[in-house]
């Protein structure tokens, strides 16, 4: 087991932990990905092994179905279950109204499909990931390889068109070679310092020949747990209007901690 959780991942820990409180016998998730999300599944597995609880989830990513399966989390296609009944995912940012990027680990397609997929979708965060504006962190938006530049051009036409101010693309890199996405596509990050009208700008990029996708979720996350570094989630439901400070029991057990030795 790690010596000593960092204060970041402490909160990663909590808002997982936290979320996970959702999760009811039965149900059917879909399973974010990226390192908050990673914590989630580990605390899903926790409640597998203690409590016996039963679920089925849908992982949005290779990498996600990997850390589920070693961890005894059972796993299912979405063609298999069809409909979800919660996703709980991490997020690059989220403003006041729970919208959201993601995609700053590629795989923004199957989460976008996942989550709309769901009932219920639960963002988990750390507090550095709230903003009054998004648009700091890059807007990544998956393409398909066949001419990709024309569509990057085509991308900057259309941000040109809206007038925005800040429009540098750059094709996302694994080493010297184009990352790929699970989907066999490409990924280009819009560097847009603030996006002013983010429901627009998602609607006029899915309409360019060549996006597959693009990593602005708008109306699809409820719920957003924010960890922090001392323990403390602040959970905050878009639908009810509510927001409740509490405090999470920081005690990882041993257990949870398997696959990362
Ligand atoms: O959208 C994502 C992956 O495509 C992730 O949820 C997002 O990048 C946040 O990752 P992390 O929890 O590691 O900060």
């Amino acid at each position: 087991m790690p010596a000593e959780l960092s204060p970041i991942d402490k909160a990663k820990f909590v808002a997982a932990k936290r979320a996970t409180e959702f999760v009811e016998d039965g149900m059917k998730l879909g399973l974010g990905t990226g390192s908050t999300a990673a914590w989630m599944v580990r605390c899903l597995a926790e409640r597998i092994r203690e409590e016996g609880l039963k679920v089925v989830g849908v992982p949005t990513s290779t990498r996600t179905a990997e850390l589920a399966s070693s961890l005894g989390v059972p796993i299912a296609s979405l063609d298999d279950v069809k409909w979800l009944d919660l996703t709980i995912d991490g997020a690059d940012e989220f403003d006041p109204n729970l919208a959201l990027i993601k995609g700053g680990g590629a795989a923004l397609l199957q989460e976008k499909i996942v989550a709309t997929a769901s009932d219920q979708m639960i963002v988990i965060a750390d507090a550095a990931k709230e903003v009054a504006q998004l648009g700091a962190f890059p807007l990544p938006v998956e393409v398909i390889p066949f001419g990709w530049q024309t569509t990057k051009a085509l991308i900057e036409e259309t941000l040109v068109s809206l007038d925005v101010l800040h429009r540098d693309c750059t094709l996302r890199m694994n080493g010297d070679r184009p990352l790929v996405t699970d989907e066999a596509n490409f990924i280009i990050d819009l560097h847009l310092k603030r996006i002013g009208n983010p429901r627009q700008l998602a609607l006029v990029l899915n309409q360019i020949p060549g996006v597959v996708e693009n990593g602005l979720f708008i109306d699809i996350c409820d719920i957003v747990v924010i960890g922090h570094g001392d323990g403390r989630v602040t959970v905050r439901d878009i639908n009810q209007g509510t927001e409740g400070e509490e405090q999470v029991h920081f005690a990882p057990t041993d257990n949870i901690f398997a696959d990362m030795e």
